[in-house]
């Protein structure tokens, strides 16, 4: 069953969309760092219907009691003064409760059940574990007769390794859960920017007569990230910058920026232009593997000023490890809107600073009057940005004013900085607004199966690709912006990396 994306519903903080949620993995970090800060920021904005409850289950032993000192030091470590009132953090602590759970066997998952019984409100069953485990605790849930028709399941990233693991996973969840209720998390489909995107393409028409080969030369996207493994290099190694951002993050950006418009803005009609991109990317194929595409591994450097290691010196490392911590490419979706224009890709660890960012680059004037030495500033650019300051600006040219200056162009922003614009709403956390939406039973922010295994497709014939060659990644210092090879490659298209904003 489809869900509307326009559907606002009741007012704020009085819909009926009260759950039971049983939060798998409850004591692990994307639970402490992500998930229960959202949750209180719900609570604590009226977002989160009186009636809510929230069991926490995890391996290790604790009380109710101790469960909510861990979880209200989590808070307190992690939000603002200011964030935390007095009467809306007991509230939130009083909702949770805690089940010590072994989630690999059946064994005790009656106390689920039991919990829920009674319940009128539905169960959102959030797995915040490693995908290997989707499948066995979906089925002890239902042999344990701890679901109904209503229950929901939300799933992290990443499902899986490659099509073939992500097919199993999804399978072992379809098993139990029909589609209509999975929730894939794609945290990137939750920050404000990127639902800015589809108001900014869809409510303008003047972007939307624009928005084709015709008119667009090429489209940059850059998620550049500070920090380095963070403590996770197990998981890390094994997936790599490819497996770990692009598959998912960086592919879905993509896709917000390529697809056609959906015929409404049902979550279906989203995904079903959404797959159509996925579907139309361009395999790499023979010399364009080794050409447009750049795989990088940081070594020692600096961050912030303080010199760091490097990925093969990170706690836990395996001194041989070959996997890439950075990859830029230049791919192109093959259909009529995009034939021709590149889109280039660039996401990479431990980087000069934290940015998320899409630029979109217009096509000259056909005819150019002005001066001949300015001809490569003379283009619009829309500068889409995610982290850290949200906004939208789009560069134009006007003439430099002055006297002296004759009709000399200067590009210069109109800019919309969220912040400055929309000065008393606070620009909530992605897992905010990402639990709402499965309060409400909305999915049109989640990623439906055939997106993800579209996107598995694509990673693993570069993957198979990469393997073929045997080429090592490219190494990088720390705190620079990726392998010089990645500047060379879009250097030789005549373009460079867009930096300023
Ligand atoms: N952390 C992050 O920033 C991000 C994480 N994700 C995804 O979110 C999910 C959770 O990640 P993360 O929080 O980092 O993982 P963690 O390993 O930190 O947390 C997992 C939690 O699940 C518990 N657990 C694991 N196996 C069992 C079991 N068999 N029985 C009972 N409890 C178990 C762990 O308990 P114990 O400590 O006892 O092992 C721990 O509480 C993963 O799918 C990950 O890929 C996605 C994006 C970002
Ligand atoms: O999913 C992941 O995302 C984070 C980056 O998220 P952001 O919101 O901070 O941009 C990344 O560090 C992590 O490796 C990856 O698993």
């Amino acid at each position: 069953m489809s869900q509307s994306y326009a559907s606002p519903g009741a007012p704020l903080g009085e819909r009926d969309h009260a759950i039971d949620l049983a939060l798998f993995g409850a004591l692990g970090d994307l639970a402490m760092r992500k998930l229960f800060p959202a949750l209180y920021h719900l609570d604590r904005e009226g977002l989160m219907p009186e009636s809510t409850r929230i069991m926490g289950l995890a391996r290790q032993e604790h009380d109710v009691a101790s469960f909510r000192q861990q979880v209200g030091g989590a808070l307190r470590k992690r939000l603002k003064s200011s964030e935390l009132e007095d009467s809306s953090f007991e509230r939130f602590l009083n909702r949770l409760d805690y089940r010590q759970l072994d989630f690999s066997t059946e064994e005790g998952f009656e106390a689920i059940r039991e919990w829920r019984e009674g319940s009128k409100q539905p169960m959102v069953v959030y797995l915040s574990v490693a995908a290997r485990i989707y499948g066995d605790i979906c089925h002890h849930l239902q042999a344990s007769g701890s679901l109904d028709e209503d229950s929901r399941v939300v799933v992290e990233k990443p499902i899986g390794y490659d099509l073939t693991s992500s097919e199993q996973i999804n399978d072992a969840i379809g098993a139990v859960f029909p589609e209509s209720r999975v929730y894939r998390i794609d945290h990137y489909l939750g920050k404000e920017t990127v639902q800015n995107l589809i108001a900014l393409r869809f409510a303008n028409p003047l972007f939307g007569t624009q928005w084709n080969q015709n008119h667009i030369s090429h489209v940059e996207i850059t998620v550049a990230e500070k920090v380095g493994i963070e403590g996770r290099w197990g998981y890390f190694d094994d997936a790599g910058q490819l497996r770990d951002m692009v598959q998912n993050h960086l592919l879905q950006l993509l896709c917000l920026i390529a697809m056609d418009p959906p015929s409404n803005l049902d979550a279906d009609a989203i995904r079903d232009e959404k797959v159509k991109v996925l579907k139309a990317l361009k395999p790499f194929k023979g010399e364009a593997l080794g050409r447009d595409v750049v795989r990088g591994q940081y070594i020692a450097g600096t961050s912030d000023g303080q010199a760091v290691p490097g990925y093969l010196e990170e706690e836990g490392a395996n001194t041989q490890s070959q996997t890439e911590t950075f990859v830029a490419m230049k791919t192109e979706v093959s259909n009529w809107r995009w034939a021709g224009v590149p889109f280039y890709l660039r996401t990479g660890k431990r980087m000069p600073e934290k940015l998320s960012q899409i630029v979109i680059h217009f096509r000259q004037q056909p005819h150019y009057i002005f001066d001949p030495d300015q001809r490569d500033i003379a283009s619009n650019k829309l500068i889409i940005r995610l982290q850290p300051e949200e906004g939208i600006a789009l560069q134009v040219l006007t003439k430099d004013s002055g006297l002296d200056k004759g009709m000399r162009l200067r590009p210069g922003p109109l800019h919309l900085d969220f912040n400055s614009a929309f000065p008393k709403s606070r620009i909530p956390d992605a897992y905010e607004r990402l639990l709402l939406e499965v309060m409400k039973g909305q999915q049109y922010l989640f990623v439906r199966r055939d997106e993800v295994e579209h996107a598995w497709r694509w990673c693993d014939q570069l993957i198979a690709g990469w393997q073929s060659r045997e080429t090592p990644p490219r190494r990088y210092p720390a705190g620079s912006w990726g392998p010089v090879a990645s500047i060379a490659m879009i250097t030789q298209d005549g373009r460079s990396w867009y930096e300023d904003y």
